[in-house]
C-alpha cells in the first residue's frame, strides 16, 4: 500500500463525516452529548483499570498464601474495587445505550425537519433536476437513523480506541516493544478496512443512478396508483425483469468488492492474531522465567483477550461508516445547494391599475436548447380576460409558470402594476395571483380543506369553503357525499374515498374562488375533465366573479375561449394572432381554421 499523502487522505476520508456528525448531535442536545462523551470516557478508560486491579488482586492472593497469615483486609477492599469497576463499565454501557434510544428521536426529527425546511426554500427547477431529485428523497429515506449510526460508529471508535490506548498503557510497562508489535501488527488491517469503505463509498456513489431506476421500478410495480396500467398492460414481468437486470449487474460488482475486502481482512487479520500469539507466548516464558508476577500475567491476558474484542470492534465499526458517510455526504450536498431567494420588497406597484405586461419575454427550460417562449408582449389590464390557445406543447403553461414566478425569464420582463416580479416582494406577489394548473394537487385531506388550500388564511373557514365550492359548482355533489365538506378524500387514510375526475376538477376550480383577494386569476385547463356544459357555466361564472380582476384561461374548448376579452393563439412559443373572437374569426387565420375544425366536429 503506498503513503503518499494523496492514499492517507483517502484512507481516512471514512472520518470525514464524523466531525459534522458529531456537530449535529451536539447541536440536537448538548446535555445528551455531554452524557455520551462522559459514558464513552467511562466506558473506554474502565475496562484497564479492571486489568489492573484483577492483577493487584492475584499478586495480593500470591502474597496471602505465602505468608499464611489470614486473609488481608486489602485483598477484600480491591475485590470491592474491582466489583465496582465492573459496574462502572456496565453502567457507562447503559447510559450509552440510553443516550443513544433518546437521541434517535430527536436526531431524526431534526434531520427531516431541516430536509423539509430546505425543501420549502427550493425553486420549481430544482424539484426537476433529477440528480437533484434523487439527493433529496435519499436524504428523507434514512434520515432518522443514519446520523445516529454514524456517531453512534464514531463514539464506539473513540471508546475502543481509549481501551486500546490504555491497554498499551499497561502494557508499555511489560514492553515498550510488545506495545509496538501489536500496534504494528493491527495497522495493515485497519488501512485495509478504511481503504475498502472508502472503494465501497466511491462505487455506491457512481452507481446511483442505478439504483435510482431500480427505486422507481419499485414504485411503478408497487403503487395503487400505477397498478391499474401495470396490470392492465402487462407490464409487470417487463419491469420485473429491468428491476432483476440491474440488480445481476450490480451484485456482481457488490461480490467483487466485498470478496476482496474479506480476503484482504482474513489475511491481515492473521498478521495480527500472529503477533498476538507471539507476545502472548513472551509474557508466558517471562512469567514462567519469573520476570513478572503471576499477577501481571493475569493482567496482561485479560487485556489481550479484551484488546483483540475492541479490534475487531473498531474494525467492524469502520466497515460500517461507509454507509453512513454515503448518507451524510448525500444529506449535505442537498441541504448546501445553494438558493436564489426573492431580493425584491415592493408591496406595491409603481404604476397603480397598471395591470399585468410581458414584455419581450423569451424563456428556456434549464438544459434545454430550444426556447420554450420567445418574444412574448402581452398587456392585460384589471377587469379583461384574456385566454390562450394553442396546440400541446407550444408554451402556454410555460408562460403561466413565468407568471408564477416558478421561473424566472432568461430574457425580458414581466411587470405586474410597472414593477418587475422580481422586485416584487414574494409573500405579496403570491397573494395577489392565484393559479390552478392542469395538474393540480388531489390532497389527502377532507372536502373542505381541499378548497381551503386556496387560501391558507381562510384554511379552514368554513363559510368560506361553502361559498368558494358554490361558485366552482362543486357544491351540490359534496352535499351528496356522506361527511361533505368534512369528508376524507383519498386512498390513504381509512374512509378515504376516491373522486371522479370531473369532480376534483370542481374541487380545483372551487380552490381557485378562495383566493377574493387576488386580482390575477389564471385557470389553466383545470376543466378539460368536465363535460362542455360544466366547463361553459364555471367559465361564465368565473368571468363574472372575475369582473374587475384579470383573469387568464387555458382551455382547448373555443365554446369557452370565445367569452375571453382578448385571445392570444401561442404557436411554438411565440404569439402569432391576438383579438377577440369576432375579430380573429375574420382574419381567418390559425385561429379561424382551429375554430372551424372544432365547430366542425360537433355537426
Ligand atoms: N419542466 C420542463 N422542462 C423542460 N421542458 C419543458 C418542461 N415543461 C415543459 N417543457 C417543454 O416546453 C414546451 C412548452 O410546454 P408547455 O407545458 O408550456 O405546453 P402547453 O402549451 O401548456 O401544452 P399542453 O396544451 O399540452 O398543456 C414543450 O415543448 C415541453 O416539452
Amino acid at each position: 500500500m503506498s503513503t503518499s499523502p494523496h492514499s492517507w487522505r483517502q484512507y481516512l476520508g471514512v472520518f470525514r463525516y464524523s466531525r459534522r456528525a458529531i456537530e449535529l448531535v451536539w447541536q440536537t442536545s448538548r446535555a445528551l452529548t455531554f452524557i455520551l462523551a462522559i459514558a464513552t470516557l467511562v466506558a473506554g478508560l474502565l475496562p484497564a483499570a479492571a486489568a489492573w486491579v484483577g492483577q493487584l488482586i492475584v499478586d495480593g492472593v500470591v502474597a496471602a498464601i505465602e505468608a499464611d497469615a489470614g486473609i488481608p483486609e486489602r485483598l477484600l477492599w480491591l475485590v470491592a474495587l474491582e466489583g465496582g469497576i465492573i459496574a462502572g463499565i456496565a453502567g457507562g454501557q447503559r447510559a450509552i445505550q440510553t443516550v443513544q434510544s433518546l437521541l434517535r428521536a430527536q436526531l431524526g426529527q431534526r434531520v427531516n425537519v431541516m430536509i423539509l425546511e430546505k425543501a420549502q426554500t427550493l425553486q420549481l427547477a430544482d424539484f426537476e433536476d433529477s440528480e437533484f431529485y434523487d439527493k433529496l428523497t435519499r436524504a428523507r429515506r434514512e434520515a432518522s437513523s443514519r446520523p445516529l449510526s454514524l456517531v453512534n460508529r464514531t463514539f464506539g471508535l473513540i471508546q475502543n480506541g481509549l481501551s486500546l490506548a490504555s491497554f498499551a498503557g499497561l502494557l508499555f510497562a511489560f514492553s515498550p516493544w510488545a506495545v509496538a508489535i501489536l500496534v504494528l501488527a493491527g495497522l495493515p488491517q485497519f488501512f485495509s478496512e478504511a481503504k475498502f469503505s472508502g472503494d465501497a463509498f466511491r462505487l455506491f456513489r457512481w452507481r446511483s443512478p442505478d439504483t435510482r431506476q431500480q427505486m422507481y421500478l419499485e414504485t411503478v410495480l408497487a403503487r395503487e396508483d400505477s397498478a391499474k396500467e401495470v396490470k392492465l398492460f402487462q407490464l409487470g414481468p417487463l419491469l420485473l425483469q429491468r428491476y432483476r437486470d440491474i440488480f445481476e449487474r450490480l451484485y456482481r460488482e457488490d461480490r467483487s468488492l466485498t470478496l476482496r475486502r474479506d480476503l484482504w481482512g482474513f489475511g491481515l487479520g492473521l498478521i495480527a492474531t500472529l503477533a498476538f500469539y507471539a507476545t502472548y507466548a513472551w509474557i508466558v516464558m517471562s512469567t514462567v522465567a519469573g520476570a513478572i508476577t503471576l499477577g501481571q500475567m493475569t493482567m496482561y491476558l485479560a487485556v489481550f483477550r479484551q484488546g483483540q474484542s475492541a479490534v475487531s470492534a473498531s474494525l467492524t465499526a469502520i466497515s460500517g461508516m461507509y454507509e453512513d458517510n454515503l448518507y451524510l455526504s448525500n444529506l449535505y450536498e442537498y441541504l448546501e445547494q445553494p438558493v436564489s431567494t426573492g431580493t425584491g420588497e415592493a408591496t406595491t406597484g409603481a404604476i397603480p391599475n397598471d395591470g399585468l405586461r410581458f414584455e419581450g419575454v423569451s424563456f428556456r427550460y434549464p438544459g434545454s436548447e430550444q426556447f420554450a417562449l420567445e418574444s412574448i408582449d402581452l398587456h392585460l389590464a384589471p377587469g379583461q380576460t384574456l385566454a390562450l390557445v394553442g396546440a400541446n406543447g407550444s408554451g402556454k403553461t410555460t408562460l403561466i409558470k413565468l407568471l408564477a414566478g416558478l421561473y424566472t425569464p432568461s430574457a425580458g420582463c414581466i411587470r405586474l402594476d410597472g414593477t418587475d416580479l422580481r422586485d416584487w416582494d414574494s409573500t405579496t406577489l403570491r397573494q395577489r395571483i392565484g393559479i390552478i394548473f392542469q395538474d393540480f394537487m388531489r390532497y389527502q385531506l377532507p372536502v373542505g380543506e381541499n378548497i381551503g388550500a386556496g387560501d391558507v388564511t381562510h384554511f379552514q373557514d368554513e363559510a368560506r369553503w361553502q361559498q368558494a365550492a358554490r361558485q366552482g359548482l362543486a357544491d351540490a355533489f359534496i352535499e351528496e357525499i356522506p361527511g361533505g365538506y368534512h369528508a376524507q378524500l383519498g386512498r390513504w387514510f381509512k374512509d378515504g374515498r376516491e373522486l371522479s375526475g370531473g369532480q376534483w376538477q370542481k374541487i380545483a376550480v372551487a380552490r381557485a374562488f378562495m383566493r377574493e383577494e387576488a386580482d390575477v386569476l389564471v385557470l389553466d385547463e383545470p376543466t378539460a375533465a368536465m363535460d362542455a356544459a360544466a366547463e361553459a357555466e364555471i367559465f361564465a361564472h368565473f368571468r363574472e366573479l372575475t369582473r374587475d380582476r384579470m383573469a387568464i384561461l387555458i382551455s382547448h374548448r373555443f365554446s369557452t375561449v370565445r367569452m375571453a376579452d382578448e385571445i392570444a393563439v401561442i404557436d411554438g412559443g411565440r404569439i402569432i394572432e391576438r383579438g377577440s373572437h369576432d375579430s380573429l374569426l375574420a382574419r381567418e387565420g390559425q385561429y379561424a381554421h382551429l375554430f372551424q375544425l372544432q365547430a366542425a366536429g360537433y355537426q
